[in-house]
């Protein structure tokens, strides 16, 4: 049982105040893009985990969990757990989305299992667990889940778990600057509210942005690029400043807009085409900025089986 997912792009993060539970509350446009991992199940005596980087990939893979803290163990061990079964299997993980960059590496290989071992252990002709089911699985694993089991274009609310699908025409061309070591999620929504708090401002209420709706429904990419927009991107540049010459040198080599994805440290430029795409990641990989540098286009499908 193999399953293919995507990472996603952030269009737009819009980050309301801190909630009692420790989370923010979000409007978050998700956009799947196409940089795959795969994630095999195979049946074995006990739950087990293997992770390389997938072929031609330059990934590291160096400190993602092999044991049961992995998220995608998680993952198996709470559809075994729905369906009274147990989690005999073993998860060969194959990266190429960054890890801890911002792309939802690990929620993506969480959604790949939840799809792999429904497969692997409900009943084929009528399944116990239904898709919204795996939703909510999903969504008990972390925020980024759900969106990696639905993929497209999404506005997720909430802490970004709740999802209704966004209208977008076509397709668009994106280009990826990974950095070296990754971004903590959970320090960078810290320090996203350390500078809200030190500039004595309150978090505004999250909104959808309409000109982004716009950009999106009509396929305008340049349109897109004004309006990429990430409340998170203060946060990660005062973590990781060097962030700010990558973005720089996206801008003036010519894309239509930049920012960083998610809490970074990867940043994404969109480009108008795939020509585009093609030479702003020769000149950008030239310029010397990011560890490594990946092109890939949106919006694709979610977890899919292969
Ligand atoms: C920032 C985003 C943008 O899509 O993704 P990444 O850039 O990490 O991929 C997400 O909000 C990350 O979602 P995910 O990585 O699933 O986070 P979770 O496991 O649910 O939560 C990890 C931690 O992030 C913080 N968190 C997460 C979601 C949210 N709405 N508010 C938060 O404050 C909390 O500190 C939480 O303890
Ligand atoms: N299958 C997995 N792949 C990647 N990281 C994982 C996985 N399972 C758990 N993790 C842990 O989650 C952290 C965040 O991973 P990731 O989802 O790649 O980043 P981000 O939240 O920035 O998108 C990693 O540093 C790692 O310790």
């Amino acid at each position: 049982m193999s399953v293919r997912v995507p990472a996603k792009v952030n269009l737009q993060l819009a980050v309301g105040p801190l909630r009692d539970d420790g989370y923010h509350d979000l409007v978050n446009v998700f956009h799947a893009v196409s940089l795959f991992d795969e994630v095999r199940a195979v049946p074995a005596a006990r739950l087990e985990v293997s992770v390389e980087p997938a072929p031609y990939s330059r990934v590291s893979v160096e400190g993602v969990p092999t044991g049961a803290d992995n998220l995608a163990a998680r993952a198996a061990t709470l559809v075994a757990a729905r369906l009274g079964t147990p989690p005999a299997v073993a998860l060969r993980i194959r990266k190429a989305i960054p890890v801890a960059g911002g792309m939802a590496g690990g929620s993506a290989d969480a959604a790949a299992a939840l799809v792999a071992c429904a497969r692997l252990w409900d009943d084929r002709e009528s399944p116990v667990l239904s898709r919204d089911d795996l939703l909510e699985l999903a969504a008990d694993l972390g925020s980024d889940v759900p969106f990696a089991l639905l993929g497209g274009t999404a506005i997720g609310v909430g802490r970004g778990e709740r999802l209704t699908p966004a209208l977008a025409r076509g397709t668009f061309h994106w280009v990826f600057a990974t950095a070296g070591g990754g971004l903590s999620t959970p320090a960078v929504y810290a320090e996203c509210d350390r500078i809200r708090a030190a500039d004595g401002r309150a978090a505004p209420r999250p909104r959808v942005s309409e000109d982004l709706m716009a950009a999106l429904a009509t396929g305008d990419a340049k349109g897109l690029g004004e309006a990429l927009d990430n409340d998170l991107q203060p946060a990660a540049l005062a973590l990781r400043p060097s962030l700010r010459r990558t973005l720089a040198a996206g801008r003036d080599l010519g894309a239509l807009g930049s920012l960083v994805s998610g809490s970074g440290p990867t940043c994404a430029f969109l480009a108008a085409n795939d020509e585009h795409a093609a030479e702003l990641a020769a000149d950008l990989d030239g310029a010397g900025v990011a560890a490594s540098v990946v092109r890939a286009s949106g919006p694709v499908p979610g977890a899919t089986l292969v």
